[in-house]
């Protein structure tokens, strides 16, 4: 069932979609998460009947994503908005986004490594610091990462997230995939929906509602979590694709 007042998906839309938590259950550790067997092929499908208007925009490298989610190949934003791939699939403006300086993954790396159960997740543009197995570690872990964040604050940002922090460039949000490919087709003149339910979300949220469209939250809208969005975009996925109008032979 579709959760009171989230409306179905329809053919003129762009859909933007988180991954973990959104569509993928939370997971003790990033290495964890349970794919669904037909996640890809019924984002293929959706993808399809949006005439290719539909991107995933997550904190994952994108290098990560294309695994987590293979054989389907996003379009969308990965690393919080850091790396992009437009709807050819071609990697775009990635070098305009700064990434950390080594030395601050070397000495997380040194600080993860005096603590049991801290996990370091390196990603091109962007560091995570996991504390999911050792939550009495999240303060040491924020003021630790702050501390480096604070050598170059208007490069980088320290970002809270499910029992982790990250540093991003500032410059990387999830506002950039959404206004960069709602630029051009398959994306222009479609009307944006933004599905997501971490804090760096509310970016795209807003940037899908700037730009006429809507924000939906996995928890406020979708209580039933990511089981009751995948429902919704199977079905989706089904309708949109039996309306499609048979090929003129
Ligand atoms: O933007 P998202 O797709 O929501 O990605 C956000 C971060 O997700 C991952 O970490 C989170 O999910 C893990 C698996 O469920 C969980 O173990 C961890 O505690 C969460 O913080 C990922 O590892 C990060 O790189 C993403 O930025």
């Amino acid at each position: 069932m579709t959760p009171p007042g989230v409306p179905e998906i329809e053919a003129d839309w762009a859909l933007f979609l988180d991954l973990d938590g959104t569509l993928l259950e939370l997971a003790p550790t990033p290495d964890a998460v349970i794919v669904p067997a037909d996640l890809p092929s019924v984002l293929a499908c959706l993808s399809g009947g949006l005439g290719g208007a539909l991107a995933i925009v997550t904190g994952r490298a994108r290098e990560t994503a294309d695994q987590l989610l293979a054989p389907f190949l996003p379009t969308g934003g990965f690393g919080h908005g850091a790396e992009l791939r437009d709807a050819v699939g071609a990697a775009v403006g990635d070098d305009t986004v700064p990434a950390p300086p080594s030395a601050w993954c070397d000495t997380l790396t040194r600080f993860a490594a005096t603590r049991d159960g801290l996990l370091l997740e390196r990603k091109p543009h962007g560091i995570a610091l996991h504390y999911r197995a050792v939550p009495t570690q999240g303060e040491a872990v924020r003021a630790a990462m702050q501390a480096l964040v604070l050598q170059a604050p208007n490069d980088f940002v320290l970002l809270p997230a499910h029992m982790a922090f990250e540093i991003r460039p500032r410059a990387a949000t999830k506002a950039r995939p959404v206004t960069a490919l709602m630029a051009a087709p398959p994306f222009l003149g479609r009307r944006p929906v933004f599905v997501g339910d971490d804090v760096t979300d509310e970016d795209g949220m807003a940037a899908a509602r700037d730009l006429g469209g809507l924000g939906l939250h996995v928890g406020r809208d979708f209580t039933g979590g990511p089981p009751q969005v995948r429902a919704w975009l199977a079905r989706a996925a089904r309708r949109l694709t039996q309306e499609q109008p048979l090929a003129q032979s």
